[in-house]
């Protein structure tokens, strides 16, 4: 039985031009999951406001973030699709069973109802898709099952798709995590305080009932663990909120300047809810948030890289793969 896996992450624009950028974060803030205000308020708001005053600003950071003719995002979940192939053809004793590896975006493109027509096509039977967000939000994984769901009302024979919801506590995601910190501290030594910054999402939506807070609670406590660090020697905080209602807190970049002004000099953040670098990371923390931190006292500050196509995060991605694939 030929099976594929297709890992999935947010969407990107294609270029670093107004133009594209608009096109994103239009398609992308239309999603009834991401943005649950009322739809016609939701509009005015952003047809007038976000797309005309976002979209510049958000655009010169994608400029300072772009690597060579694409986005960080695309380019490593890209590479991490070449790695786990390359994972599955040395692993898989019978050459028939070998996995093929794909990627695709929610929003953006590759779309997954491409991807799967044209694995259909091929002749694939069985296709596993894992969503690169540890923790489930609906306004992430959530909007993947609901792909999978219009995928389906679209066939009378429905392909086999299975959807991995999460992956917070999983060992080896813990351990790659952690080993990478790791290695961090081996070259810039361990800093007064470690932050574990995760992307917010609005305190509403938690309220009702998405798990993704005590998702990152749990991820957080985890690797605390596992890095056998005291309560004192790290916190967690919540990055990336649009907008002026309540969002997930403590928010990174007020803890870190607080953090500045108490006098803490050396501090690693880790973004443990991005499978990938992207925007969020290597311009938000990296230079917003290091800016601030330094401004109000810091001296040293390091952002961790995500794990992106670390050989152990890869090798997670194939061990929970072959949970779900035929043998
Ligand atoms: C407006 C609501 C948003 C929610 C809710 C949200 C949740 C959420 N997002 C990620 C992962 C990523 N978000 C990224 C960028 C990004 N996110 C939002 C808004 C919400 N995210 C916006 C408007 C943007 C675009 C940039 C900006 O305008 O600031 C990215 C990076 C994309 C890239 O191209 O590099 C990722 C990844 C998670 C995990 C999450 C909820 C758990
Ligand atoms: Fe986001
Ligand atoms: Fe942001």
């Amino acid at each position: 039985m030929k099976s594929a896996v297709v890992l999935m992450n947010l969407g990107t624009p294609t270029e670093p031009t107004k133009k594209a950028v608009r096109a994103f974060l239009k398609e992308f803030l239309s999603d009834r999951r991401v943005v649950e205000i009322p739809k016609v308020i939701w509009m005015v708001i952003l047809y007038m406001i976000i797309l005309n005053f976002r979209v510049p600003r958000v655009t010169k950071a994608y400029q300072k973030i772009w690597a060579g003719n694409e986005s960080p995002l695309r380019k490593i979940t890209r590479g991490q699709a070449s790695k786990l192939q390359l994972l599955f053809n040395n692993t898989y004793a019978n050459a028939e069973m070998v996995p093929q590896a794909h990627y695709a975006m929610t929003y953006s493109g590759p779309s997954l109802a491409a991807t799967v027509k044209q694995l259909e096509q091929d002749g694939f039977e069985h296709i596993l898709v894992l969503p690169l967000y540890p923790q489930f939000s609906a306004t992430t994984t959530g909007s993947i099952y609901d792909q999978i769901s219009q995928i389906n009302q679209q066939r009378r024979n429905i392909p086999q798709i299975h959807v991995v919801k999460q992956y917070f506590d999983h060992p080896l995601y813990i351990g790659a995590l952690a080993n990478s910190i790791r290695q961090q501290w081996q070259t810039t030594g361990k800093p007064d305080k470690l932050l574990m910054s995760f992307h917010s999402i609005p305190q509403s939506y938690s309220d009702a009932g998405d798990p993704y807070y005590q998702q990152c609670l749990a991820t957080a406590d985890l690797l605390a663990e596992a890095l056998e660090l005291q309560k004192e020697d790290w916190s967690i905080s919540f990055q990336s909120r649009l907008g002026f209602a309540k969002w997930l807190s403590p928010y990174t970049s007020e803890t870190l300047k607080k953090w500045g002004q108490e006098n803490i000099k050396h501090v690693d953040v880790v973004c443990p809810a991005f499978a990938a670098d992207c925007l969020e990371t290597l311009e938000e923390i990296e230079d917003e948030n290091r800016e601030l931190f330094m401004a109000s006292g810091g001296e040293n500050f390091n952002l961790i890289p995500c794990l992106n196509e670390d050989e152990q995060h890869i090798a997670m991605m194939a061990a929970i793969a072959d949970k779900y694939l035929p043998k």
